[in-house]
Protein backbone atom coordinates (compact mmCIF):
# COMPACT_ATOMS: atom_id res chain seq x y z
CA UNK A 1 0.00 0.00 0.00
CA UNK A 2 0.84 3.44 -1.00
CA UNK A 3 0.54 5.90 2.27
CA UNK A 4 1.01 9.14 2.13
CA UNK A 5 0.74 10.98 5.85
CA UNK A 6 0.89 14.15 6.63
CA UNK A 7 2.30 15.20 3.71
CA UNK A 8 3.68 19.19 3.22
CA UNK A 9 5.10 20.54 0.13
CA UNK A 10 7.07 24.10 -0.30
CA UNK A 11 8.62 25.89 -3.64
CA UNK A 12 10.86 27.87 -1.63
CA UNK A 13 9.38 29.65 0.82
CA UNK A 14 5.78 28.77 -0.52
CA UNK A 15 3.85 26.27 0.99
CA UNK A 16 1.64 23.98 -1.20
CA UNK A 17 0.77 21.23 0.49
CA UNK A 18 -0.34 21.45 3.89
CA UNK A 19 -0.70 18.02 5.86
CA UNK A 20 -1.73 15.83 3.17
CA UNK A 21 -3.11 12.29 4.31
CA UNK A 22 -4.25 9.28 1.76
CA UNK A 23 -3.58 5.72 0.87
CA UNK A 24 -3.88 4.07 -2.26
CA UNK A 25 -4.41 0.23 -1.96
CA UNK A 26 -2.56 -1.87 -4.69
CA UNK A 27 -4.31 -2.61 -7.63
CA UNK A 28 -7.00 0.68 -6.79
CA UNK A 29 -7.34 3.48 -8.99
CA UNK A 30 -7.79 6.94 -6.92
CA UNK A 31 -8.68 10.37 -8.86
CA UNK A 32 -7.43 13.60 -7.47
CA UNK A 33 -9.99 16.35 -7.95
CA UNK A 34 -10.04 20.25 -7.36
CA UNK A 35 -9.48 23.00 -8.70
CA UNK A 36 -6.38 25.13 -10.36
CA UNK A 37 -4.00 25.40 -8.24
CA UNK A 38 -5.45 23.09 -5.42
CA UNK A 39 -2.21 20.94 -5.26
CA UNK A 40 -2.70 18.07 -7.39
CA UNK A 41 0.35 18.56 -10.01
CA UNK A 42 2.11 19.04 -6.76
CA UNK A 43 1.40 15.83 -4.66
CA UNK A 44 2.07 13.82 -7.77
CA UNK A 45 5.45 15.00 -8.23
CA UNK A 46 6.19 14.34 -4.46
CA UNK A 47 5.18 11.28 -4.73
CA UNK A 48 7.23 10.61 -7.73
CA UNK A 49 10.41 12.08 -6.11
CA UNK A 50 10.62 15.21 -8.09
CA UNK A 51 9.62 17.15 -4.88
CA UNK A 52 11.43 16.52 -1.68
CA UNK A 53 9.17 15.62 1.73
CA UNK A 54 9.80 15.23 5.27
CA UNK A 55 10.94 11.34 6.30
CA UNK A 56 8.39 9.04 7.26
CA UNK A 57 5.40 11.01 4.80
CA UNK A 58 5.69 8.18 2.08
CA UNK A 59 5.83 4.84 3.01
CA UNK A 60 5.57 1.99 0.37
CA UNK A 61 4.48 -1.13 2.21
CA UNK A 62 5.20 0.22 5.16
CA UNK A 63 9.05 1.42 4.74
CA UNK A 64 9.52 5.14 4.14
CA UNK A 65 10.07 6.20 0.62
CA UNK A 66 9.83 9.72 1.42
CA UNK A 67 13.65 10.30 0.97
CA UNK A 68 14.58 9.81 -2.70
CA UNK A 69 14.58 10.96 -6.08
CA UNK A 70 12.78 10.00 -9.19
CA UNK A 71 15.20 7.29 -10.13
CA UNK A 72 14.46 5.81 -6.71
CA UNK A 73 10.58 5.58 -6.99
CA UNK A 74 11.05 4.21 -10.59
CA UNK A 75 12.99 1.04 -9.07
CA UNK A 76 10.26 0.98 -6.15
CA UNK A 77 7.38 0.73 -8.12
CA UNK A 78 6.05 4.77 -8.42
CA UNK A 79 6.03 6.42 -11.80
CA UNK A 80 4.87 9.49 -13.75
CA UNK A 81 2.80 10.12 -16.99
CA UNK A 82 3.53 14.16 -16.29
CA UNK A 83 1.36 17.33 -17.20
CA UNK A 84 2.21 18.06 -20.68
CA UNK A 85 3.85 14.96 -21.52
CA UNK A 86 7.48 15.95 -20.69
CA UNK A 87 9.17 14.23 -23.61
CA UNK A 88 12.50 14.95 -25.04
CA UNK A 89 12.47 16.57 -28.18
CA UNK A 90 15.71 14.78 -29.95
CA UNK A 91 14.53 11.26 -29.15
CA UNK A 92 12.08 9.30 -31.61
CA UNK A 93 9.67 7.13 -29.42
CA UNK A 94 12.25 4.19 -30.11
CA UNK A 95 14.83 5.68 -28.04
CA UNK A 96 12.40 6.81 -25.21
CA UNK A 97 11.02 3.46 -24.97
CA UNK A 98 14.77 2.14 -24.59
CA UNK A 99 15.53 4.64 -21.68
CA UNK A 100 12.26 3.69 -19.95
CA UNK A 101 13.36 -0.09 -20.02
CA UNK A 102 16.84 1.00 -18.82
CA UNK A 103 15.33 3.32 -16.16
CA UNK A 104 12.12 0.75 -14.79
CA UNK A 105 12.18 -2.98 -13.56
CA UNK A 106 11.45 -6.03 -15.18
CA UNK A 107 7.89 -7.28 -15.40
CA UNK A 108 4.79 -8.64 -18.17
CA UNK A 109 4.92 -4.61 -19.73
CA UNK A 110 7.52 -4.94 -22.30
CA UNK A 111 8.16 -3.53 -25.96
CA UNK A 112 6.20 -5.95 -27.53
CA UNK A 113 3.20 -5.63 -25.08
CA UNK A 114 3.53 -2.24 -25.38
CA UNK A 115 3.66 -1.99 -29.24
CA UNK A 116 0.40 -4.48 -29.39
CA UNK A 117 -1.40 -2.20 -27.21
CA UNK A 118 -0.48 0.54 -29.22
CA UNK A 119 -0.02 -0.33 -32.68
CA UNK A 120 -0.12 2.95 -33.99
CA UNK A 121 3.53 3.37 -32.62
CA UNK A 122 5.26 0.66 -34.35
CA UNK A 123 4.91 2.94 -37.62
CA UNK A 124 6.38 5.75 -35.51
CA UNK A 125 8.98 4.22 -33.47
CA UNK A 126 11.80 6.55 -35.94
CA UNK A 127 10.03 9.56 -35.67
CA UNK A 128 11.04 12.61 -32.92
CA UNK A 129 8.52 12.25 -30.24
CA UNK A 130 7.28 15.63 -30.73
CA UNK A 131 6.95 15.72 -34.14
CA UNK A 132 3.13 13.35 -33.57
CA UNK A 133 -0.04 14.47 -32.84
CA UNK A 134 -1.03 15.44 -29.40
CA UNK A 135 -3.01 11.79 -28.87
CA UNK A 136 0.43 9.74 -30.32
CA UNK A 137 2.53 11.88 -27.76
CA UNK A 138 0.67 11.40 -24.76
CA UNK A 139 0.65 7.61 -25.99
CA UNK A 140 4.34 7.89 -25.72
CA UNK A 141 4.02 9.17 -22.37
CA UNK A 142 1.93 6.01 -21.25
CA UNK A 143 4.11 4.11 -22.78
CA UNK A 144 7.49 5.12 -21.46
CA UNK A 145 5.43 5.08 -17.94
CA UNK A 146 4.36 1.25 -18.53
CA UNK A 147 7.50 -0.02 -19.45
CA UNK A 148 8.78 1.00 -16.32
CA UNK A 149 6.15 -1.56 -14.73
CA UNK A 150 5.60 -0.05 -11.74
CA UNK A 151 2.70 -0.94 -9.35
CA UNK A 152 1.67 2.60 -8.89
CA UNK A 153 1.13 4.93 -11.64
CA UNK A 154 0.53 8.16 -11.56
CA UNK A 155 -1.30 9.85 -14.12
CA UNK A 156 -1.26 14.18 -14.42
CA UNK A 157 -3.89 15.67 -17.09
CA UNK A 158 -3.59 12.59 -19.43
CA UNK A 159 -6.58 13.44 -21.86
CA UNK A 160 -5.87 17.31 -21.85
CA UNK A 161 -5.77 19.07 -25.05
CA UNK A 162 -6.84 15.82 -26.57
CA UNK A 163 -9.24 14.61 -29.22
CA UNK A 164 -12.38 12.46 -28.11
CA UNK A 165 -11.28 9.32 -29.73
CA UNK A 166 -7.90 9.93 -28.33
CA UNK A 167 -9.01 10.62 -24.86
CA UNK A 168 -10.78 6.88 -25.22
CA UNK A 169 -8.01 5.19 -26.10
CA UNK A 170 -5.46 6.80 -23.25
CA UNK A 171 -8.15 5.48 -20.98
CA UNK A 172 -8.60 2.02 -22.54
CA UNK A 173 -4.73 1.87 -21.88
CA UNK A 174 -5.09 3.10 -18.74
CA UNK A 175 -7.85 0.10 -17.80
CA UNK A 176 -5.56 -2.61 -19.04
CA UNK A 177 -3.16 -1.23 -16.71
CA UNK A 178 -5.57 -1.35 -13.73
CA UNK A 179 -7.02 -5.00 -15.07
CA UNK A 180 -2.95 -6.50 -14.73
CA UNK A 181 -3.20 -5.18 -11.28
CA UNK A 182 -1.09 -1.35 -11.20
CA UNK A 183 -2.67 0.89 -9.30
CA UNK A 184 -3.73 3.88 -10.88
CA UNK A 185 -3.67 7.61 -9.46
CA UNK A 186 -5.51 10.27 -11.78
CA UNK A 187 -5.53 13.81 -11.83
CA UNK A 188 -7.96 14.50 -14.49
CA UNK A 189 -9.94 17.94 -15.20
CA UNK A 190 -13.38 16.20 -16.46
CA UNK A 191 -14.61 15.12 -12.57
CA UNK A 192 -17.26 12.90 -13.90
CA UNK A 193 -14.80 11.15 -16.15
CA UNK A 194 -12.49 10.85 -12.44
CA UNK A 195 -15.20 9.43 -10.81
CA UNK A 196 -15.74 6.79 -13.44
CA UNK A 197 -12.65 5.93 -13.99
CA UNK A 198 -12.35 5.82 -10.05
CA UNK A 199 -13.10 3.41 -7.07
CA UNK A 200 -11.68 6.36 -4.60
CA UNK A 201 -11.61 9.88 -5.05
CA UNK A 202 -9.66 12.79 -3.08
CA UNK A 203 -10.41 16.12 -3.36
CA UNK A 204 -7.79 19.09 -2.73
CA UNK A 205 -8.59 22.72 -2.19
CA UNK A 206 -5.77 24.92 -1.31
CA UNK A 207 -3.24 22.16 -0.48
CA UNK A 208 -5.60 20.47 1.76
CA UNK A 209 -7.90 17.89 1.74
CA UNK A 210 -11.46 18.58 2.00
CA UNK A 211 -13.57 15.61 1.25
CA UNK A 212 -13.14 11.73 -0.19
CA UNK A 213 -14.39 8.87 -0.67
CA UNK A 214 -15.52 5.74 -2.55
CA UNK A 215 -16.00 7.30 -6.41
CA UNK A 216 -19.14 5.39 -7.16
CA UNK A 217 -20.90 6.98 -4.00
CA UNK A 218 -19.81 10.45 -4.82
CA UNK A 219 -22.46 13.05 -3.91
CA UNK A 220 -21.69 15.28 -7.25
CA UNK A 221 -23.24 18.43 -5.27
CA UNK A 222 -20.49 17.79 -2.60
CA UNK A 223 -18.06 17.12 -4.96
CA UNK A 224 -18.69 20.14 -6.92
CA UNK A 225 -18.67 22.63 -3.31
CA UNK A 226 -15.28 21.13 -2.41
CA UNK A 227 -14.06 21.55 -6.32
CA UNK A 228 -15.50 25.03 -6.26
CA UNK A 229 -14.37 25.98 -2.41
CA UNK A 230 -18.01 27.04 -1.51
CA UNK A 231 -19.94 25.94 1.14
CA UNK A 232 -22.90 23.84 0.87
CA UNK A 233 -25.91 24.39 2.81
N1 LIG B 1 7.31 25.78 -9.66
C1 LIG B 1 6.51 26.45 -8.83
N2 LIG B 1 6.96 27.49 -8.13
C2 LIG B 1 6.16 28.18 -7.26
N3 LIG B 1 4.87 27.86 -7.02
C3 LIG B 1 4.37 26.82 -7.71
C4 LIG B 1 5.14 26.05 -8.64
N4 LIG B 1 4.35 25.08 -9.16
C5 LIG B 1 3.15 25.25 -8.59
N5 LIG B 1 3.16 26.29 -7.73
C6 LIG B 1 2.03 26.76 -6.91
O1 LIG B 1 1.64 25.68 -6.07
C7 LIG B 1 0.22 25.62 -5.94
C8 LIG B 1 -0.25 24.25 -6.38
O2 LIG B 1 0.01 24.10 -7.77
P1 LIG B 1 -0.27 22.75 -8.56
O3 LIG B 1 0.29 22.91 -9.93
O4 LIG B 1 0.17 21.61 -7.73
O5 LIG B 1 -1.85 22.74 -8.61
P2 LIG B 1 -2.84 21.86 -9.47
O6 LIG B 1 -3.94 21.45 -8.57
O7 LIG B 1 -2.07 20.77 -10.15
O8 LIG B 1 -3.36 22.90 -10.53
P3 LIG B 1 -3.46 22.82 -12.14
O9 LIG B 1 -4.75 22.09 -12.39
O10 LIG B 1 -3.53 24.26 -12.52
O11 LIG B 1 -2.24 22.12 -12.65
C9 LIG B 1 -0.32 26.76 -6.80
O12 LIG B 1 -0.58 27.86 -5.95
C10 LIG B 1 0.81 27.07 -7.76
O13 LIG B 1 0.80 28.43 -8.14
Amino acid sequence: MLQVEQLDAHYGLFQALFGVSLRVEPGQTLALIGSNGAGKTTLLRTLAGALSARPDSICLDGQDISVGHELDRLRQGIALVPEGRRLFPSLTVREHLALAQRNGRPGAWTPERVLDEMPVLRDLLARPATAMSGGQQQLVAIARALLCNPRYLLCDEVSLGLSPLAVEEVYRLLRQASQSGMALVLVEQNVRRALNASDRYVCLQKGRVVLEGESLQANHHDVAAAYFGVETT
